[in-house]
């Protein structure tokens, strides 16, 4: 199989890293223009446009963040390569979904969300075919994992040298939209289970903490969900959990086999 990866970062770096000497080729990267310029010939292709995408690249992963999957994702879908993408909080933007659903429709491809730094979607998932009633998603950083979002109007992370404050309570819509690099996850757990308006989440910077903790807790016809995953995070970043780099690659994987979850 041959696919492209969006992005070079912490994400990106893994998956090349992880599918380095496997069946399943790299034909490029979609970076941005200047590193696309200053490539020296070694390691996968970089590009900077998607009609420089090689003719062969059957899939399309995001590992950039929500800007790549609005600047590349519509032409991706719309030119008949299906898209993997963990930039699930931008569907937090209604036009962008509109324009993305309408670019699959046109091309007659799919987007697929990588399940991301969380498990538990398939619970969600299943259960809202019932009643699903209250879905709350709590999301705990260390004070650095929190560094360049709005946490950092709220409080002084650097000076949060013991215990936690919460920097964010509202809807998952308002958090996918104002935390673009931290609250994926929100949006993941709302649009497997209640919505992005009906599901509650609280962001937390916790000085005790090692790594990245996300909590679930669900209730409706099914029972009840009380779900607490602490994720490592990548070595290049605090801020994302070597999870979601994992999870991306799982669904690469996914494309080859027949039998699958
Ligand atoms: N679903 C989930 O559970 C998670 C999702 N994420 C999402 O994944 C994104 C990437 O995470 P990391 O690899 O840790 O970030 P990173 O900052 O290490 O890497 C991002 C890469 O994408 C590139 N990039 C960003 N915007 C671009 C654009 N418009 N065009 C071309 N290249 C672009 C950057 O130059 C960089 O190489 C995050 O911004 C976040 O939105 C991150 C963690 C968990
Ligand atoms: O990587 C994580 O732990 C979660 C994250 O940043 C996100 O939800 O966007």
């Amino acid at each position: 199989m041959n696919i492209a990866l969006i992005g070079n970062g912490a994400i990106a770096k893994y998956i090349v890293n992880a599918l380095t000497g496997t069946r399943i080729r790299i034909t490029a990267l979609l970076v941005r223009p200047e590193r696309a310029a200053a490539w020296d010939g070694t390691g996968p292709r970089l590009i900077s446009t998607t009609a420089e995408l090689p003719e062969d690249t059957q899939l399309v992963v995001d590992c950039a963040g929500h800007s790549a999957l609005r600047a590349f994702g519509p032409a991706i879908l719309s030119g008949g390569r299906d898209l993997i993408t963990v930039s699930i909080g931008a569907l937090a933007d209604a036009m962008l979904l509109a324009e993305l659903t309408a670019a699959g429709q046109a091309g007659g491809a799919r987007l697929h969300l990588a399940s991301g730094a969380i498990g538990g979607l398939d619970v969600l998932r299943a259960a809202r075919a019932g009643q699903l009633r209250h879905v709350h998603y709590t999301g705990r950083k260390p004070p650095k994992g929190w560094a360049g979002s709005p946490a950092e109007k709220v409080l002084d992370l650097p000076a949060l040298k013991s215990g936690s404050a919460v920097h964010f309570e509202g809807t998952a819509r308002q958090a996918a939209l104002a935390y673009p690099k931290n609250a994926n996850v929100a949006a993941a757990v709302a649009l497997a289970g209640l919505g992005l308006d009906d599901t509650r989440v609280t962001l937390i910077a916790d000085a005790d903490a090692t790594g990245n903790t996300h909590q679930i807790e669900a209730q409706g016809d099914f029972g009840e969900l009380s779900l607490t995953l602490t994720g490592h995070t990548l070595p290049d970043t605090p801020r994302t959990s070597a999870l979601a780099a994992m999870s991306v690659l799982c669904a690469i994987q996914d494309r080859r086999a027949t039998i699958h979850f």
